[in-house]
């Protein structure tokens, strides 16, 4: 008997790889020849073995074969080292399968369906054929180079290669079947063993990820259902069984029309226009949830009981306000009614909705703290923590360690366990940093980074922490002049006041003032003791600073000394604000007043008022003083609020208080 065998395939590729299979198993014992229908064809073969590659090959190459000879038409199986990835992609994924002519792509896909990749919707294609949209996945044996260019994903399943069971007929030709059955069937079947291991694993997971997936949709708070391409129910969990009172074994399977009887419900699950509408399902109010899969038709639908979600938001605040981390003030709890105080207002709340930093500027005690709280409340974080502290009422340190928190043994003293900063602690929320005008140049410098790269690195720290904190800072000092005299950071500044609002005094609103009165009087007394109209009068003649609290300070003293239903001007007179001012004849009191105005006039004159320039003043003035009894006079005004001592060349200056006592008490 002849021992050759002639393989005869259709491209040099195939080939190439049914030789090299051939070649490995039988080319010991049997000499090996091949030929590609594509390149050469010998005129006639009279010798050998021949086999197909396939049908095909056949029909095309049977005509060089003479005489009375045995042929093999060669059935061919996947590769099943590389089909793996098909594995990977989703069920009913649309895919090209991609061969040289239209027969090769059908019989490829046939193989494929045969070993077990029916999971996906196969068409074929081939060079010159039609394809009236783009899909995204190929499946080719090898021919990547046909594959058309709108294919984002190329799958290369390689040859197929000759299956066992011609193998086997082959081995039966050459009487080799005792020798080298058992090696083949071996390395076949282990290689089948390994793909349904393979397989069998897949399903495992998919039936635990299915089971753990159930569990959850199964465990969540809200209902939840899902609908496949056909318009049938595929997921229906027990919340959605307590709204519809239907089992899920009813609805699975069922249509949208089947399970909901308002058609506009199912109107609205079926259309694409909308995403989330409110409905009357049963005694429910439910806010219904619409999604679209991207990759298939799938639609989720997610049901949430809307007077459920408001007493969760309620316990949420509940929550929050236990912690004191909470913005007690609203838009309605700023009073007045003056065209300054409802445009302040009206600006708030609109600047509340962007995600922007906000620079709030006005005297103390206007009410910056009252907007900031509002404007937290009226923006998308209201839910979420608002906290305070203000920048001048801490030591540098204390402040640093309040605002960034500090790690485990930082410091001497330093909590164990460490301490989370405002900022952490503000985390997803506000935090409201009040007179910002106070904080050094070195906190100044952190506070930027933070801004900047919102992450904050604790004292003693090595790592950053991301942190997404919306920043409302305040202050009652005009920061521009800050920056001039260089205690301000003016890119901190710029960072800071992205949005800005200005409050406007008291004095600027007399409008308000009955109003405010009339409010803190409520507030203060639950009796509802009334303001004669001598009293009235003689408050709203006052000349008030910018400052609401003194106002409220006011109408909490008449509160607390008057025992009649009305309050009268009598009351009034201890109030320091309205106490008679006694002829003074204390010397104390009037060299606090010479040297107020001393530094009025320096500043009006040369622009700053140095201890040594009011000194050399003073000593044409009534009280001529030394430059260390000045100093000793400005402690003393300091201490009363009326004066400021400022670094650097400005000197001493008159606080807003200091003003208003100018004006009111006139230059001595
Ligand atoms: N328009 C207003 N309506 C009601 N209360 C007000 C108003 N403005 C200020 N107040 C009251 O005046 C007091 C001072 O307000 P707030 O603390 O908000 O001012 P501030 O500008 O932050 O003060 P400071 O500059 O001292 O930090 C608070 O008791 C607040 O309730």
């Amino acid at each position: 008997m002849n021992n050759q065998v002639i393989l005869i395939a259709g491209t040099e590729k195939t080939r190439q790889a049914l030789h090299n299979q051939l070649n490995e198993l039988l080319g010991e014992y049997i000499e090996i020849l091949s030929y590609a229908v594509d390149e050469h064809l010998p005129p006639r073969l009279e010798e050998g073995l021949i086999i197909y590659s396939s049908k095909l090959i056949e029909l095309e190459a049977s005509h060089i074969v003479t005489g009375e000879r045995k042929t093999i038409t060669a059935e061919r199986t996947m590769n099943y080292e590389k089909i793996d990835r098909l594995f990977d992609l989703p069920k009913g994924t649309e895919v090209l399968c991609v061969n040289d002519t239209v027969q090769m792509a059908e019989e490829t896909i046939d193989t494929l369906i045969k070993s077990g990749m029916d999971h996906l919707s196969y068409r074929s294609y081939y060079p010159g054929a039609r394809i009236s949209e783009a899909v995204s996945t190929a499946i080719t044996p090898g021919e990547v180079a046909i594959v058309p260019s709108f294919v984002s994903e190329v799958v290369d399943i390689g040859v197929r290669l000759i299956d066992i069971s011609t193998l086997f007929e082959i081995l039966d030709h050459f009487q080799l079947k005792g020798r080298l059955g058992g090696i083949i069937s071996k390395k076949y079947t282990s290689r089948i063993i390994e793909l349904s291991q393979k397989l069998a694993e897949v399903n495992r997971q998919t039936a635990s990820l299915n089971r753990h997936l159930k569990q959850i949709v199964d465990g969540v708070n809200e209902g939840v259902m899902a609908v496949d391409a056909s318009g049938k129910v595929t997921v229906f969990n027990p919340f959605m069984e307590t709204y519809t009172g239907m089992s899920t074994s009813f609805v699975v399977g069922k249509t949208l029309g089947e399970v909901f009887s308002d058609p506009q419900l199912v109107r609205f699950l079926q259309s694409s226009s909308e995403e989330a509408k409110l409905f009357s399902v049963h005694s429910y109010s439910l806010m219904v949830y619409r999604f679209q899969w991207d990759r298939t038709d799938d639609v989720l639908i997610i049901f949430k009981d809307t007077d459920e979600t408001i007493s969760m938001e309620k316990a949420a605040r509940r929550k929050l306000r236990e912690t004191g981390y909470i913005a007690k003030h609203h838009f309605r709890d700023i009073v007045g009614e003056s065209f300054q105080i409802e445009e302040a207002k009206r600006l708030a709340s609109k600047l509340a909705k962007a995600e922007l930093p906000l620079l709030i500027e006005g005297e103390n005690g206007t009410g910056k703290e009252l907007f900031a709280s509002a404007v937290h409340n009226h923006s998308k974080r209201k839910h979420e923590p608002f906290l305070a502290v203000n920048c001048s009422a801490l030591p540098e340190d204390l402040l640093e360690s309040e605002l960034f928190g500090y790690e485990e043994g930082s410091f001497t003293g330093a909590k164990k366990g460490g301490k989370k900063g405002l900022f952490e602690q503000a985390d997803g929320g506000t935090l409201f940093l009040d007179e910002i005008g106070d904080i050094s140049l070195k906190l100044q410098a952190r506070l930027l980074r933070v801004v900047q790269e919102m992450e904050v690195r604790k004292i003693g720290g090595t790592k950053n922490i991301n942190v997404d904190v919306r920043i409302i800072a305040a202050t009652n000092k005009p920061i521009r002049e800050l920056i001039q005299s260089g205690d301000f950071r003016e890119d901190l500044y710029h960072r800071l006041s992205v949005l800005f609002l200005h409050i406007p005094p008291l004095r600027e609103r007399m409008d308000d003032l009955e109003v405010l009165i009339h409010h803190f009087l409520k507030e203060t007394d639950q009796t509802t003791r009334k303001m004669s109209p001598k009293l009235m009068e003689q408050l709203k003649t006052h000349s008030w600073t910018g400052n609401v609290r003194e106002l409220r300070n006011v109408v909490s003293y008449l509160i607390t000394v008057s025992e009649e239903d009305w309050l009268t001007p009598e009351d009034l007179a201890g109030q320091p604000l309205f106490k008679k001012k006694e002829p003074s004849t204390l010397p104390e009191e009037e060299k606090q007043r010479v040297i107020l105005t001393l530094i009025y006039d320096l500043h009006r004159e040369v622009n700053r008022a140095s201890r040594k320039l009011i000194s050399e003043r003073s000593q044409h003035s009534d009280y001529p003083m030394t430059e260390q009894q000045t100093r000793k006079v400005i402690k003393e005004l300091e201490g009363q609020g009326l004066v400021q001592v400022k670094r650097g060349k400005t000197g001493t200056e008159l606080t807003k208080s200091g003003m208003h006592y100018i004006e009111r008490n006139g230059r001595p």
